[in-house]
């Protein structure tokens, strides 16, 4: 089984942003969200986004956000992919992908089976699948820590590429891949040493560990 690809969520500093390049991470996770403790104001997404170029992939993670602010994020990043984490349809997913010219990653939020089903409705609306655990109402819509049972993917059949999320750390990661065969891993608040703070060593080992 070949390595996974490895997301990185929630970057807010250039100490986090070096650490995941070390570790050769994939792509790097900018917050839009305003609610998220990782949120990026437009500024030092611009300073990170520059930072970032030609050294890992940018992904703007963004909740049922209005073109506008999506408008903002993406040219102060540079963003070279659309996070969707919010109740997006597959027509709203469709729409901006035209709009932005970007690959739109869709996460399905999922605590049962019948959650993974609803990513099929996607195929020609997204690029990318980024299956997570369904959070609490009332809670974020991610990075909360949570995982789901793993096994709900199993003999998964599915017509886009995808990626697993969800309470991944540098402890589980290895067994998540053994598991699901998931070609991309992601991590937010796994490689945090408090709320929204990004450990450069937790960084080192979830990537060693995602790829041992
Ligand atoms: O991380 C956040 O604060 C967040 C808030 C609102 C929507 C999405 C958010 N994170 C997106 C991610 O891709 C996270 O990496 C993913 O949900 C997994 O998080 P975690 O379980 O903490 O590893």
């Amino acid at each position: 089984m070949p390595a996974p690809r490895i997301k990185l969520c929630g970057l807010t500093d250039g100490t986090a942003l070096d650490a995941a390049i070390a570790a050769r991470a994939d792509y790097a996770g900018f917050n839009f969200f305003p609610s998220s403790p990782r949120f990026l104001a437009p500024a030092l997404a611009a300073e990170l986004g520059a930072r970032a170029a030609g050294r890992i992939g940018r992904v703007g993670v963004f909740v049922d956000a209005a073109d506008a602010a999506i408008a903002e994020a993406v040219a102060a990043a540079q963003l070279d992919a659309i996070q969707l984490h919010g109740s997006e349809t597959p027509q709203r997913a469709a729409e901006i992908r035209n709009r932005f010219g970007l690959p739109v990653w869709r996460v399905i939020g999922v605590a049962k089976g019948e959650d993974v089903a609803k990513a099929a409705a996607y195929a020609g609306a997204a690029d990318f699948i980024l299956f997570d655990a369904k959070t609490p109402k009332g809670t974020l819509p991610g990075g909360m820590g949570l995982a789901f049972d793993w096994k709900l993917l199993a003999g998964l059949k599915i017509a886009l590429p995808w990626g697993l999320a969800g309470g991944l750390n540098p402890a589980n990661v290895a067994e998540a891949v053994r598991l699901t065969g998931a070609p991309l891993v992601d991590a937010a608040s796994g490689i945090e040493s408090a709320l929204g703070v990004k450990d450069p060593a937790l960084i080192a080992a979830f990537c060693g560990a995602a790829r041992a």
